[in-house]
């Protein structure tokens, strides 16, 4: 369960946001809604622990977010958020595969081969796994980062245009698996996008 109230904040005097309340329960989905330069990776960032904000607050498992120290909050987006970012981050000299695994052991979990080898499967990258995160396409690195952020079982999915670069078809599977995974660890996901195609999947929405 996340929930945001009243929350604001600025990059400059002359960039300031003041950003709608959310509330998305476990097993539910909310699509955040909005044209380029909305705030859309902003209000994901505050979120996910990576932005802190003017005022307001946040609530993750009812637990409240503000005032954490900085190690406090790594821990929480290590351990509780699955963050699918807009551009995918890797570790360029690892395989897909260790880039994957990576995300458990920075959480301290076991590197379980056989949960991203059925991630993969699902996503539709298993042939991939042993490659470099560099020879794959935009696409497929998309959906390596969306295997990677579901690794932790966390209680909070929050993903940034998980969708940009699909087509239409791979669109309609990732939406379908992300909805799914969600509901099955008993997460919330939160999906901020400019992708029209996702509208009719969501009916919890947000307009920024
Ligand atoms: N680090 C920063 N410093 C100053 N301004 C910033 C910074 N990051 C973003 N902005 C500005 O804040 C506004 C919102 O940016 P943000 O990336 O949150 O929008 P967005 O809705 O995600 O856009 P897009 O759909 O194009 O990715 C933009 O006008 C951007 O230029």
């Amino acid at each position: 369960m996340i929930t945001s109230r009243n929350l604001q904040f600025s990059y400059s005097p002359q960039k300031q946001f003041a950003f709608p309340d959310i509330s998305c329960a476990d097993k539910e989905a909310l699509l955040i809604l909005g044209q380029s330069g909305r705030g859309k990776t902003t209000f994901l960032h505050l979120l996910a622990l990576l932005l802190k904000p003017d005022s307001g607050n946040i609530h993750i498992d009812n637990r409240e977010l503000s005032g954490l120290s900085h190690t406090e909050r790594t821990n929480i987006r290590a351990k509780s958020l699955g963050i699918i970012y807009q551009r995918a981050h890797f570790v360029g000299a690892l395989s897909v595969l260790d880039n994957i695994l990576l995300s458990s052991y920075l959480a301290g979990n076991k590197q379980d081969k056989e949960k991203a080898a059925y991630l993969a499967e699902q996503l539709g990258f298993a042939d991939h796994l042993h490659k470099k995160t560099t020879q794959l396409s935009q696409g497929e690195q998309q959906r390596v980062s969306i295997a990677r952020a579901l690794m932790n079982n966390p209680n909070v999915i929050l993903a940034d245009e998980p969708t940009s670069n699909l087509d239409d078809n791979n669109c309609q599977k990732v939406v379908e698996l992300l909805k799914n995974q969600a509901f099955s660890i008993g997460a919330s996901l939160v999906v901020v996008t400019h992708d029209q195609r996702l509208k009719d999947e969501f009916p919890n929405q947000v307009f920024l």
